[in-house]
This record gives structure tokens, C-alpha cells and sequence, in this order.
């Protein structure tokens, strides 16, 4: 079965490094090639299926990237904008597959991934999940069929090791909104409310951000208009949901031309 798309694995040791191992290690459609990690962290050097408390795989985990996206057809990274930002260089020179997950990106940072995206396949989704993405569609259908009397706030809560806000599915929430109204995102988001605001302004998109416990990821929508409140909600309980739709993305990947795509790609969800 060595024809099967080797995939890489960045941030080994993270919350998610760890469960897309232990994903790409059950599937039967990839092969897992490689673990990366930060030199001198101590996992380097121990198998990989083994840390994540699988049976030992053969894998160690290694800190050189250059060697391990050689082997790769595709690597799965959801680690921190500055290493994604390196790791998207060193994939399109080796023409792998790039999956990134890794959110908290500034525009500094997406200008380099396209750029790689011009050697590569890029999939990029602040969120790889089936429901999310159908929650960014319905998101976009509800928000076009509602005039601004129908005030949206974007609510997200998540764990309280999460370092960035609001988050990468809350952004893309936020985006599917803006575009269903027919405005940009940048001239009504409304975030970081404190002291005396004033009143809220019409046709402004509002960001909340809830940090707790073990939260692994929730996301409302609410339009709140006279007389009745709409939410579209998701509610994610175990972070495989991301690593499935990852590896989903790294496999599609495989059978396309270099370029950027999301999830909505991968998924068929387009209209
Ligand atoms: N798109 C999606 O569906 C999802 C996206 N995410 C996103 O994925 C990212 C990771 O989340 P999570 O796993 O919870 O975070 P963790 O903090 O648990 O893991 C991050 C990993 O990245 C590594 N890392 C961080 N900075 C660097 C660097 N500069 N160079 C090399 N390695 C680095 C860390 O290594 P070390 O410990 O040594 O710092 C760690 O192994 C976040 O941006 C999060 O928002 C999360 C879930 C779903
Ligand atoms: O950091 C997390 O945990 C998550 N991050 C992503 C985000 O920023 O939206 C996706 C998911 O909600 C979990």
C-alpha cells in the first residue's frame, strides 16, 4: 500500500498534532511519514504513535521539516502563524500538499501563503469541519434574507488555552455574514465592547469571545431582530471532527492544480 499519500504531521505534540497522528495513523486511505516538532522538545526522537498513546508506528518524531516534507504528498499543520507561515514555503518547494489549520493569520501572513500557493496546493479553513462549513452557508442564506433590522453578533467559546480571538471559524462566520448583507467585513465588525460604547450601530456584525475549562470549540450566530431572535449554532465536542476534515482536505488536495482552496472546495458546498 506504499502508492497511498504519505502525509506530515507539524506541531506533533499540540492538542491537535496529536489527534491528526492518531487520525492519519486509523486511516486506511494515507500514509503517516513524519511528526515534526521544535528542536530540542522531548518528544524528538520517540515514536510517534507511541507518544500519542497508540502503539509504537515506527515514526519518530523528528524537527527537520526539510527532510520530512521531501517524503510528504501532504502536510497537515495546525501549529502558529509565524511556523505555518514557514512551513507553507517549504511544502510548495517540495510540491506537497500544505493543509493548513493554524489560525490567529494577519494579512502579512496570508500574502506568503499565497505566494506558495503558486507552486502548491494550499487548503486553508479556519475550521475543518462538515458542520462549520454548512454553518457558513446557512450563515450567508440567512444574512441575505434579512435587512439590517436584524442585528448579527458572531458569540464563539473555546477553551482557555486558545490564544487568539475572535476565532478563525468566528471570522469566517463574520465573513459569510458581511458578504450575505453585500458589505465588508472590515467596516462593521464591531469587537472588544468596554465602557461606554454608546448605542450599537445598525447594520454592525458584533464579536463575543467566551475562554474556559475544556471548551473544544462553540459558535453561534444570532440575528436579533423586533419581536424574535434567529441563532445557528455548532457545537464541537471532540476535536477528531477537525482532524477528519483535515485529512479529507490533504487526500482532495492530491488531484488538484496549485492554487488556495477551503473547505467549501473540498466539500462540494459551493453554490
Ligand atoms: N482549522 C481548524 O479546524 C482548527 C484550527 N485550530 C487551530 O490550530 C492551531 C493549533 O491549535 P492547538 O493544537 O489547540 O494548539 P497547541 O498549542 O496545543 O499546539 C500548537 C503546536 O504548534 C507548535 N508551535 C507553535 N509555535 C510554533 C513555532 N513557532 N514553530 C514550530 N512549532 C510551533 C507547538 O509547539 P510548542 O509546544 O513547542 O510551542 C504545538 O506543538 C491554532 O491556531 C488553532 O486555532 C484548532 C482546531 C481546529
Ligand atoms: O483553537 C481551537 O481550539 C480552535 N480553533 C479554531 C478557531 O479558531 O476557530 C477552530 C475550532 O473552533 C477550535
Amino acid at each position: 500500500m506504499t502508492d497511498l499519500p504519505g502525509i506530515v504531521v507539524t506541531g506533533a505534540a499540540g492538542r491537535m498534532g496529536q489527534m491528526l497522528i492518531k487520525t492519519v495513523l486509523e486511516s486506511d486511505a494515507a500514509r503517516f511519514v513524519g511528526a515534526l516538532e521544535r528542536a530540542g522538545h522531548p518528544w524528538i526522537g520517540k515514536d510517534a504513535g507511541a507518544c500519542v498513546g497508540l502503539g509504537a508506528c515506527g515514526i519518530m518524531v523528528s524537527d527537520d521539516a526539510l527532510e520530512l516534507f521531501a517524503r510528504a504528498q501532504a502536510v497537515i499543520d495546525f501549529t502558529a502563524p509565524d511556523a505555518t507561515v514557514g512551513y507553507a514555503e517549504m511544502a510548495a518547494q517540495a510540491r506537497a500538499v500544505h493543509v493548513i489549520g493554524t489560525t490567529g493569520l494577519a494579512q502579512a501572513h496570508l500574502d506568503k501563503i499565497s505566494a506558495a500557493a503558486r507552486h502548491a496546493v494550499v487548503v486553508r479553513a479556519g475550521n475543518m469541519s462538515l458542520g462549520v462549513n454548512l454553518l457558513v452557508q446557512l450563515t450567508r442564506k440567512v444574512a441575505a434574507a434579512l435587512d439590517a433590522d436584524y442585528d448579527i453578533e458572531v458569540i464563539e467559546a473555546h477553551h482557555n488555552r486558545k490564544v487568539d480571538a475572535p476565532s478563525g471559524t468566528a471570522l469566517m462566520l463574520g465573513e459569510a455574514a458581511a458578504e450575505g448583507r453585500g458589505v465588508a467585513l472590515n467596516e462593521v465588525s464591531d469587537r472588544g465592547r468596554d465602557g461606554i460604547t454608546g448605542a450599537r450601530k445598525r447594520g454592525d456584525i458584533g464579536f463575543s469571545a467566551i475562554r474556559g475549562g475544556d471548551i473544544v470549540g462553540e459558535h453561534d450566530v444570532l440575528f436579533a431582530g423586533p419581536g424574535e431572535r434567529i441563532t445557528l449554532r455548532h457545537v464541537a465536542s471532540d476535536r477528531s471532527v477537525f482532524a477528519r476534515g483535515a485529512l479529507r482536505a490533504a487526500l482532495w488536495g492530491q488531484a488538484q492544480a496549485p492554487g488556495e482552496y477551503d473547505m467549501v472546495d473540498v466539500l462540494g458546498l459551493g453554490d
